[in-house]
């Protein structure tokens, strides 16, 4: 077959225009039904398709065509390197060195334009992939704050695991999932019709025995392909398994060793290294034992693969060396015939390697899709109702019970108003953290009506201290920021809490849940409440780490620096009953009593 070089761009262009309106016909067809009739297909659209549909905007869908194109162009490149090879060794074999110059220039042209095709291709899969993935990201991760989702998801039926990979690793591997299989899937296809074709031009019959087979060498590539692929299949199978187990193996060595670092003083205390070295070593060990079984396996799967490409580079000669001997085909054609043998086993190739990859896709999807509706179902689980309401604290009707069903509190009522203070009493596992979380609409097996100022007018600290990532002036100012305009402000909290060692330090990143003490992070949180000046403020055993002078001292500065702010404390200190008018005992079986500066002003069984 020969092939005119001055018409090839034309027929280049028209080729490339009939099939790009038959791929983007069929991959749109393909991809309505896969939506609507698959469940993988359903799948990918909860997740992206608020981002490709042109609702969104069309840019997405534009730039996925033009991939999809450039797919196209790619292969009609591969068919035109082809033809390159047959008119180049024939010319070679008839010592025609008009012609051979000649082609050479043809190969500088189609040189250039390959790879300046396969640069932009690579730089538009690239930034369509990255902006895929900004934006899923995005989604995700809003998605998860939303509502409280990332903390409220853990009361749910079946809480997921891992957020974090899903967020990360599990969004980057669908994004090149997904692009990778349809534009690889498309090209396969393409160059399979294409190469076939070409094939089937350079075949003759092949008698065998007294039996003709006609177009014998599109017969005997599909033959051969389809046999090697099996064997490769059914060898290859146990490395899906192993692959798995190598990643959660590896996951959990490395967890091992992240803990040790994470609870290093704890260990170096106890002096624990034997115990933790075992752990390490063991883990390490069942890691190490998988890879010697991937490398066996890996040793016969490549050793077949080789040797069947090895077979394939001659097989092709073979089968054409008859003809090519008894001059019926040049030396060009028998070139061309191998390399679209090749070709054609690649794309089939595509289709057996494309059962794992898909395999991985799917339970990527799940993951995602699983994220996604574990969300939403967060959002959806019941809280008090609250009503944003200044300068006052009022409470309804409220129930607060255990996940369980066991009722910690029946029916409380309670009202405060600025500068009022309330005191929560109550043994270990009564509920008075579980009562802070209801009122701050967490706590999903609560109900009852909840009147107080909202927004960063309200701050909760927590039993255990939290420091955010970042410098001291962030973790003061958390949750609100703070500007250049604040150091005076800063600093003075910092004075006002004992912590004056820390000023000059303000700007300073640090792991400084690490470096501070326990008792100077609940300082910390004092600073906190002074910069930000809530109307409101719930503090949970925010003292237990100082001695009662320490406390006292916080108190009074919270009394007096901001005595219009009402205080709703948990603690178990005698002496904390001064700085509060109200005080609430939690009893056994959600009773309750409720005391006003000494005396019982209500009582409840
Ligand atoms: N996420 C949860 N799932 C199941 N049970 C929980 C959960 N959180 C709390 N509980 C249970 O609810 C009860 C009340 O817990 P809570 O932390 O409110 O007690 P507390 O009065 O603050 O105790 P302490 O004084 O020891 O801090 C406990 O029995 C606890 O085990």
């Amino acid at each position: 077959m020969e092939m005119d070089w001055h018409q090839a761009l034309q027929d280049s262009l028209h080729w490339l225009a009939g099939a790009s309106l038959i791929t983007l016909a069929s991959c749109a067809a393909a991809a309505v039904l896969a939506v609507r009739f698959t469940r993988w297909g359903s799948q990918f659209w909860q997740i992206a398709g608020s981002y490709l549909s042109p609702k969104h905007s069309w840019h997405p869908l534009l730039v996925f065509a033009l991939l999809l194109v450039l797919a196209l162009f790619s292969v009609r490149m591969n068919v035109l390197f082809s033809f390159w090879y047959n008119g180049f060794y024939s010319a070679l074999q008839e010592l025609d060195q008009k012609v051979f110059w000649y082609l050479l220039g043809v190969f500088a042209v189609l040189a250039t334009i390959h790879v300046l095709r396969a640069l932009f291709n690579y730089y538009l899969t690239q930034a369509f992939s990255i902006r895929w993935r900004i934006w899923l990201t995005d989604r995700l991760t809003r998605d998860w704050m939303e509502g409280d989702a990332y903390y409220r998801g853990q009361f749910l039926d079946e809480p997921v695991d891992n957020p974090d990979q899903r967020i990360e690793l599990d969004v980057n591997s669908f994004v090149t999932g997904s692009v990778s299989l349809v534009l690889g899937a498309v090209s396969a296809l393409v160059s399979l019709v294409a190469f076939t074709a070409i094939l089937w031009g350079l075949s003759a019959p092949l008698q065998v025995a007294s039996v003709e087979i006609p177009r014998a060498m599109v017969f005997a590539v599909y033959i051969y392909v389809i046999i090697a692929t099996w064997i490769a299949f059914r060898l290859g199978r146990p490395l899906i398994r192993l692959n798995f187990l190598n990643e959660k193996l590896t996951a959990n060595f490395r967890y091992a060793l992240m803990r040790l670092r994470e609870y290093a003083e704890n260990v170096a205390f106890y002096q624990g290294t034997a115990i933790e070295r075992n752990t390490l070593l063991g883990r390490f060990a069942a890691l190490i034992s998988n890879v010697w079984a991937l490398v066996f396996r890996g040793l016969k799967f490549d050793g077949f693969n080789l040797a069947v490409s090895q077979v394939a580079v001659v097989f092709p000669f073979i089968l054409q060396a008859p003809r090519f001997f008894s001059g019926a085909i040049k030396l060009g054609d028998v070139m061309q015939t191998s390399q679209a043998f090749g070709q054609v086993q690649d794309s089939l190739s595509f289709f057996r390697s494309s059962y794992d990859t898909f395999a991985q896709y799917r339970a990527t999807l799940d993951r995602l899709t699983g994220f996604l509706d574990a969300n939403r179902q967060a959002h959806e689980l019941p809280r008090v109702s609250r009503v944003d309401h200044d300068q006052t604290l009022e409470i309804r009707d409220m129930q607060v019970l255990r996940p369980d069903g066991h009722r910690l509190l029946r029916n409380l009522n309670l009202s405060l108003k600025p500068g009022q203070a309330l005191l929560i009493k109550g043994p270990s596992g009564s509920g008075k953290t579980t009562l802070l979380r209801a009122l701050a609409g967490l706590w999903p097996y609560a109900e009852g009506e909840v009147q107080r100022p909202g927004g960063t007018a309200a701050l909760f600290l927590s039993q255990r201290p939290y420091l955010p990532l970042g410098d001291l002036r962030t973790a003061i100012a958390y949750p609100a920021a703070s500007g250049p305009d604040d150091e005076p402000r800063l600093q003075q909290a910092l004075r006002q809490v004992n912590l004056a060692h820390l000023v000059d330090r303000l700007d300073l990143p640090n792991d400084w849940s690490r470096i501070l003490s326990i008792g100077e992070q609940q300082r910390l949180a004092f600073a906190r409440v002074l910069f930000n000046r809530p109307q409101i403020v719930f503090l949970d055993e925010s003292t237990s780490a100082m001695d009662e002078g320490l406390e006292h001292a916080l108190y009074s500065l919270l009394r007096n620096a901001m005595g219009d702010t009402m205080l709703v404390s948990v603690g178990h200190r005698a002496t904390l009953a001064n700085f509060h008018t109200h005080r609430l005992d939690l009893e056994a079986q959600g009773t309750w009593r409720l005391t006003e500066q000494h005396t019982t002003v209500e009582e409840r069984t």
